[in-house]
């Protein structure tokens, strides 16, 4: 099993497993704080370097909804990291050899619609534009997904996915969790002391034949639905960290990420924390935030409950908090998009019948408001699934 968090050639690699916490339910976030504290609280530390995500680390992904959906940490047996030129490896116990096995290449890849296939989700679009029209301004925003299945004809080495992520995806953080693989452009949250740090983003455009980059972006930036998208989005991710800040910076107006498959509208919001750390430790703070308008909608109580009914499939840990958490409550979490959660590595076996492939789930949504146009958000969507798709591929 894989463990990663990297972006730009930084960050977090682990393997083995030392302590793993599986939960679910309204209280996966404190069950996970309060299980941390308290494995940290036993662990004798020897540290030399005393960076964030040095000394013990657990690896991250919380499922998205009440329920359904397990939530899951890992404290790794090794962990090796990368932060402003300096490396360290930490080993918890006796730590295991490293996997040096060759990266195996997943063979030939076929797609079968998920729980949700594209009719589907364009049909849910429908209705949700149709409810957000009828509730008279009430109901303003729901984010929708659909998935697809992704069937490998050689077992599925999530190695093979994560370098072919990090590859095309440098700015975005390439994560493996469990079993969940991708690369999100979204931060929901960095603490490092009292510093927080969030990217919000929401509101999206694709490239067209004919039209620049900068054409597109412009436009992005011009477009007023898209800018009401992302207005929800970063409002309601302040709105829930202020509490817990002396300071908050959020700049009033947009910038454009600019990704291979995708342009987003982006806030990058920051801020210091009032009090640290036991009441703002990044699980907290991050029960506290999810989820933001991106994955959830506006207002959040009507949305959410909406979003399992429109979709009628269970997202598990897509659209949740991904990434790591240090001894003292430091860490980085994403929100778990552009990614697959792996079903099953490879069918060999007992019972198998000679079969050998593996499955993979893939996951992508958009933010549906009233003018949504619902042609353009199956477009949005397929455009949000090539990712995890190429990386599959290996499309150069
Ligand atoms: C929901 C996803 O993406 C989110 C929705 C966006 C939008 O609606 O424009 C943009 C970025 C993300 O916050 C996804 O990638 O699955």
């Amino acid at each position: 099993m894989s463990l990663s968090w990297v972006r730009e050639g930084q960050g977090l690699v682990g393997w083995g497993c030392a302590a793993r916490l599986d939960t679910s339910g309204a209280d996966r976030f404190t069950d996970a704080d309060a299980w941390w504290r308290q494995l940290c609280g036993h662990i004798d530390v020897d540290d030399a370097v005393g960076l964030p995500g040095c000394g013990p680390v657990a690896f991250t992904s919380l499922a998205f909804a009440d329920r359904p959906g397990d939530s899951v940490l890992v404290l790794p047996e090794v962990i090796t990291g990368e932060r402003d030129g300096v490396r360290w490896i930490t080993t918890i116990g006796d730590a295991p050899e490293p996997d040096l096995e060759p990266v195996r290449q997943p063979g030939t890849v076929s797609y079968s619609d998920g729980r949700l296939s594209s009719t589907a989700y364009r049909q849910a679009v429908t209705e949700a534009v149709r409810l957000m029209r009828e509730s008279g301004g009430e109901l303003r925003k729901v984010v929708l997904a659909h998935d697809l299945v992704a069937n490998t004809s050689e077992p599925l080495d999530e190695r093979f996915l994560l370098h072919n992520l990090a590859a095309r995806y440098a700015n975005c953080w390439t994560f493996a969790v469990d079993g969940l693989v991708g690369a999100t452009p979204e931060l929901l949250l960095e603490r490092r002391g009292y510093e927080v740090r969030s990217r919000v983003l929401a509101g999206t455009a694709w490239p067209h034949p004919g039209r620049t980059d900068d054409e597109i972006a412009a436009e992005l930036l011009d477009s007023a639905k898209n800018r009401s998208e992302h207005a929800y989005a970063a409002e309601s991710l302040a709105e829930k960290l202020r509490p817990f800040c002396s300071e908050l910076s959020v700049p009033t107006s947009p910038s454009v990420l600019r990704l291979r498959n995708v342009l987003h509208l982006a806030t990058d919001v920051e801020g210091k924390l009032a009090d640290t750390p036991d009441g703002s430790g990044l699980l907290h703070l991050a029960e506290a935030v999810h989820p933001t308008a991106a994955v959830g909608g506006t207002p959040t109580e009507d949305a959410v409950p909406l979003i399992s009914e429109l979709e009628g499939m269970d997202r598990g840990r897509y659209a949740g908090p991904v990434g790591w958490i240090d001894g003292a409550g430091n860490g980085e979490l994403g929100i778990a998009l552009r990614c697959g959660q792996i079903e099953q590595q490879s069918t060999a076996g007992a019972g198998s019948g000679g079969a050998r492939g593996g499955r993979v789930r893939l996951f992508a949504g958009g933010g549906i408001v009233p003018d949504s146009e619902p042609d353009l958000e199956v477009a949005e969507v397929e455009a949000k699934l090539l990712p995890v798709r190429e990386a599959l591929e290996g499309v150069r």
